[in-house]
């Protein structure tokens, strides 16, 4: 024997029904009622790491995304055992640590990449991430190429690398002396460190350039680079 037969739904002329017959009209078509329950779960939250040569604008254009992307996207404060300089900010600036303190958090696995810079050690510390990560912020890592290296080998593709650069070098030693930071002998180790750093944009996912002027072109890129990321169908989760 065949099926119990059922009279089949009809739907109502679309010119003469109104917008909710027809909706019904159509549940009752095709089953079962529409669902208005996101159809994409919401991204998950995403680790964007921000490297380049020193004075090419990292600061500058991790400052404007904080401004645009506010309470949304949390930039890692990186622990220190460097003493403190006037007008900085312990939590804001970095977290300043004793180098005992510091090393033991190193011990306890506590920092996903550090390194020993002019004698002071910097580290990121993993709590600070998996905190904000749970509360469903982006999270921006500040780092230079060296600790951009080593945080590619243990993220891999679960976080998004970009590489800032200048025009050109004339232009970004022109910034560097604009900025009156650094002594003569500071100038010359940046720069050149900067023409050996250049090379290793092919380890990144993504370069942006930043040019004089134009700061907001570049923070806007960035912030259409983080759109798409998110926007991504598949992107593995990073452990931290
Ligand atoms: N697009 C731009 N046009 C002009 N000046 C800029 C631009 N971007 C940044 N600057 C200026 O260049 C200088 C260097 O920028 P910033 O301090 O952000 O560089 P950085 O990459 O964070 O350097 P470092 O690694 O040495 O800390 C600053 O004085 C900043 O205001």
């Amino acid at each position: 024997m065949g099926e119990t037969w059922k009279p089949k739904p009809t739907i109502p002329v679309i010119e003469k029904a109104t917008k909710p017959e027809l909706f019904r009209a159509l549940e009752s078509a095709l089953g079962s009622s529409f669902s208005a329950d996101p159809i994409s779960p919401p991204p998950n939250p995403l680790i964007i790491v921000i490297s380049g040569p020193s004075g090419v604008g990292k600061d500058a254009v991790i400052g404007k995304l904080r401004e645009s992307r506010g309470e949304n996207l949390h930039f890692v404060v990186t622990a220190t055992s460097r003493p403190m300089r006037p007008g900085e900010v312990h939590g804001k600036d970095y977290y300043f640590v004793s180098k005992e303190e510091f090393l033991d958090m190193k011990d306890r696995n506590e920092l996903l990449e550090y390194a020993l810079v002019y004698g002071d050690y910097k580290g990121i510390p993993k709590s600070q991430i998996r905190e904000f990560m749970g509360r469903g912020c982006d999270i921006v890592l500040r780092v230079d190429i060296q600790g951009a290296h080593t945080l590619r080998k243990k993220l891999k593709d679960s976080a998004v690398f970009i590489f800032l650069v200048a025009e050109s070098e004339a232009k970004l030693v022109e910034r560097l002396i604009d900025r009156k930071t650094e002594s003569k002998e500071d100038l010359l180790v940046r720069i050149a460190t900067a023409r050996e750093e250049v090379r290793h944009v092919k380890s990144f996912d993504y370069v942006v350039v930043n040019s004089d002027g134009k700061l907001d072109e570049a923070v806007k890129l960035v912030e259409s680079i983080i759109d798409a990321e998110k926007a991504r169908v598949r992107r593995k989760c990073a452990a931290i």
